[in-house]
């Protein structure tokens, strides 16, 4: 079981000016994180209230794997909503299923995988009309054309998406021409435009080099540029900062929040660190062994966690200014799915569980505040807390 613990990232200063209810300006200028290009939400005007258009709407996702032992289920009954120009940040431990449930999106599952018959998956194509995504044939031209052209991904490893034969400007062109019907010629101004876009300086020369002769920075900028090249309406990122050095980090979490408000996209934004979380997600869902067990607004998450799984990823988020402090991780390892507990899904590692009914009986979704969902038995939904 690797060591899920985050490493001392600055958003672990920018996660407690979310988490602190009235910041004061002497604590605020200690905590700062150490990059200009990072500056913390909590101090930044929110101005993206507009009216939010739903665009992706996933309920009661569950994906099963046929294996050697037999079907395991790693992800059960999901569901979440993602808005027009707005980022949901999907953060959870090594294996609770956030990569498989961006592949049922993409329509990249392989073949031992089996969707449950009950999902739902709506998405509004940028024509406006409504595609079914969960009964879409892997592999169909209407699962290809979704790729790409409406929902397009990036990763934590440029190579991922990059091939090392061929130019980055070869691949940007064939990427465009596949969603745009456009001539050589401008497919290839539109990549040299993107490049630019990004922060590639010189892209008219840039775009004839491999992906080899570009630095670790320069490559995930290019790949950004790749994924929005086809203009897709909604931004899958797994990932995509891990890799890099911090300020490079903060760079380009900035670089992806500019893209966004300038194209209106929406943005799945996988992690395990709450720390970047807070610094580019409207809204989080946290998972845990296939279950989201807590979402809502990213702020009211961070300050208020209703879930005790929640609050220990939080308790293990260092600040800059206590490095020197042990953390607090979660204890316990998380169950493999071939073993995953009778009733609520955490109990096994948590403190507070209610012997007879965490270890029993399953928590449906409560909403202790509007749009502020949980699943743990020590919350009745109407805002009380049971313990
Ligand atoms: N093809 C497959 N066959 C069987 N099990 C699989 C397959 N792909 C994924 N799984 C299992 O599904 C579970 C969830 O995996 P997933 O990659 O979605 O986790 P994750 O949250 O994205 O983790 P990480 O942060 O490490 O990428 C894991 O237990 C994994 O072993």
């Amino acid at each position: 079981m690797p060591d899920q613990r985050p490493g001392p990232s600055p958003y672990g200063a920018a996660l407690r000016l979310l988490m602190e209810p009235a910041p004061n300006t002497a604590a605020t200028a200690a905590t700062k994180p150490p990059t200009a290009t990072a500056p913390a939400r909590a101090t930044r005007p929110d101005t993206r209230r507009a009216p939010a258009e739903t665009m992706l709407k996933v309920e009661n996702l569950s994906i099963s794997f046929r294996t050697d032992e037999g079907l395991i289920t790693p992800v059960q009954g999901v569901g979440f909503e993602v808005q027009a120009g707005r980022t949901l940040g999907l953060v959870g431990e090594s294996g609770s299923g956030k990569s498989v449930t961006t592949k049922a999106l993409m329509k990249l599952l392989p073949g031992n995988a089996v969707i449950a018959p009950e999902t739902s998956m709506h998405y509004t194509t940028k024509a406006g009309s409504e595609v079914r995504i969960d009964t879409l044939k892997p592999g169909s031209r209407a699962a290809r054309q979704l790729r790409g052209g409406e929902i397009g991904m990036i990763f934590q490893e440029p190579m991922a998406s990059f091939s090392p034969v061929y130019t980055i400007g070869n691949q940007m062109m064939e990427a465009i021409r596949l969603h745009k019907p456009v001539g050589r010629k401008e497919a290839r101004a539109i990549a040299i435009e993107m490049l630019d876009r990004v922060g590639i300086s010189h892209p008219a020369g840039r775009i004839d080099q491999y992906p080899h002769d570009l630095s670790g920075g320069m490559r995930q900028r290019a790949m950004i540029a790749l994924a929005l090249s086809a203009g897709p309406r909604l931004l899958i990122a797994d990932e995509p900062t891990t890799a890099l050095d911090v300020t490079i980090q903060a760079q380009v979490l900035e670089l992806m929040r500019e893209l966004q408000r300038d194209l209106g996209m929406g943005m799945i934004f996988i992690t395990h660190d709450l720390g970047v979380i807070a610094q580019i997600a409207d809204e989080i869902a946290v998972m845990y062994l296939g279950t989201i067990v807590e979402r809502g607004p990213t702020r009211e998450v961070i300050r208020d966690p209703k879930h005790p799984y929640t609050q220990g990823l939080l308790r293990a988020i260092p600040s800059l200014d206590h490095l020197q402090d042990r953390l607090t991780p979660v204890p316990g390892d998380t169950p493999s799915p071939t073993e995953r507990p009778k009733g609520c899904p955490f109990h096994t590692r948590c403190a507070q569980a209610l012997v007879g009914t965490c270890d029993r009986k399953t928590p449906d979704e409560v909403f202790p505040s509007r749009g502020h969902g949980v699943r743990c038995w020590l919350h009745d939904g109407n805002g009380r807390s049971v313990a």
